[in-house]
C-alpha cells in the first residue's frame, strides 16, 4: 500500500510562508505583487484552474486580474492586451491558459510575454534556460512536481522515470527537470507504441495526458513512485489519468487528483509572481 502525497496541505504550508513574504513586499514597498491571468473560453480543466487560482490569490494576498476572452478572440486582440500587460508596472506576472482556440498560434503568443513576466516558462527565452539548466521562471507544474517528491525526501537522481505526455507546459519541461535532477529519462507520448512495457521497470512515473484511467496497475512496477497531473472533468468531478485504487497498492508514493498536483502548481505559480516582482529590473 503507497504513502498518498498530500499536495494540498504541502501547497497550504508553502503558501503560509508566501503570504508573509507578500505582507512584507506589500508593506515595505507599498506595492502588491500582482498576477494577471488570460483565458479563452472553451476549457473546462482550464477553467476550473483560474477558479482556483482568484481563491488561491485571494487567500495569499496576490493581487489577481482575469481577461476572460471570447472562444473567437482574434489574435491582433490577444496579442493587443500581452503588449499592453507587457508595459503596465503594477503587473509583475502573466498567464496565458491553454489549450487555446485555432485561430490563435500559441508559439506566436509565447514569444511576445515578456520573459521577465513570464510565470509559466512560454517564452523561448525561459523555456531555453530551462532546457540548459540555468536559473529561469520554472513552468509551474513540473516545478510543482519537483518540489512535491523533494518534501517527502524522494530521490530523483539515479533514478529510471518515464513521463507521459510532450505539452510545452507539462510533460517536455518535466522530462527536462528530471533530467536535470540527475534521473534518466523516457518521454512517452501518443504514439509510443508500447506504453507498458516503457512504464513498467520505471521508478518515477509521471502522467500528463488528460485521459482518465490511461495508467493501470499492470503498467506500474512494484515501489514505483507515481504523479498524476492529469486533470479531466468527469461528470462534473476532476479526474487524474491513473487509476488510483489500483495503483494505489503497487505504488511507494502516490498523487491523488483533486489533492495531488493541481494544488502545487497554483502555489508554484504565486511563487514564480514572487520571484518575477523580485528579479524585475
Ligand atoms: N495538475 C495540473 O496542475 C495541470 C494539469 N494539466 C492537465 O494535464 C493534462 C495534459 O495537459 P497538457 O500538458 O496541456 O497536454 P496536452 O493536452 O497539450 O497534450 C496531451 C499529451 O498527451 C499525449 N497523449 C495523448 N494520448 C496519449 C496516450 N494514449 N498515451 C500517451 N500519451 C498520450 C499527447 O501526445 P501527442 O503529443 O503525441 O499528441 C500529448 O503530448 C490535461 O488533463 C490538463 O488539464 C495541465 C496543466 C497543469
Ligand atoms: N498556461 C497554462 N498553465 C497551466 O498550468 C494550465 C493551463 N494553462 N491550462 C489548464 C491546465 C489545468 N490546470 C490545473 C491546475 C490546477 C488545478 C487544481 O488546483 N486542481 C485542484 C482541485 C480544484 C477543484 O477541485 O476544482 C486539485 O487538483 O486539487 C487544476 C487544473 C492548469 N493548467
Amino acid at each position: 500500500m503507497g504513502i498518498i502525497m498530500d499536495g494540498k496541505k504541502i501547497a497550504e504550508g508553502i503558501r503560509t510562508e508566501l503570504s508573509e513574504k507578500i505582507k512584507k513586499i506589500e508593506m515595505e514597498k507599498k506595492v502588491k505583487p500582482t498576477l494577471a491571468t488570460i483565458i479563452v473560453e472553451g476549457d473546462e480543466a482550464s477553467a476550473s484552474y483560474v477558479k482556483n487560482k482568484e481563491k488561491v490569490c485571494l487567500q495569499t494576498g496576490l493581487g489577481s486580474v482575469t481577461y476572460e476572452l471570447k472562444k473567437d478572440t482574434k489574435e491582433e486582440e490577444l496579442i493587443e492586451i500581452i503588449k499592453e500587460l507587457n508595459s503596465r508596472e503594477d503587473i509583475h506576472g502573466i498567464i496565458v491558459q491553454v489549450p487555446l482556440p485555432k485561430q490563435i498560434n500559441e508559439n506566436k503568443i509565447a514569444s511576445l510575454i515578456d520573459y521577465r513576466k513570464d510565470v509559466d516558462c512560454f517564452n523561448p527565452e525561459n523555456a531555453g534556460r530551462l532546457f540548459r539548466g540555468e536559473k529561469c521562471l520554472m513552468p509551474c507544474t513540473p516545478k510543482g512536481i519537483i518540489r512535491l517528491m523533494k518534501e517527502y525526501g524522494i530521490e530523483i537522481s539515479g533514478k529510471k522515470a518515464a513521463v507521459v505526455g510532450r505539452s510545452n507546459i507539462v510533460g517536455k519541461p518535466a522530462a527536462i527537470m528530471l533530467l536535470n535532477n540527475n534521473a534518466t529519462v523516457v518521454l512517452c507520448h501518443s504514439k509510443t507504441s508500447d506504453l507498458k512495457s516503457q512504464l513498467i521497470d520505471c521508478d518515477i512515473i509521471v502522467s500528463a495526458v488528460g485521459k482518465p484511467m490511461l495508467i493501470t496497475a499492470d503498467m506500474v512496477k512494484e515501489g514505483a513512485v507515481v504523479i498524476d497531473a492529469g486533470t479531466t472533468m468527469v461528470d462534473g468531478k476532476l479526474k487524474g489519468d491513473v487509476d488510483f485504487e489500483n495503483v494505489l497498492k503497487k505504488a511507494s508514493y502516490i498523487t491523488p487528483v483533486p489533492g495531488g498536483v493541481g494544488s502545487m502548481t497554483t502555489t508554484m505559480l504565486i511563487e514564480n509572481v514572487l520571484e518575477a516582482f523580485n528579479n524585475y529590473e
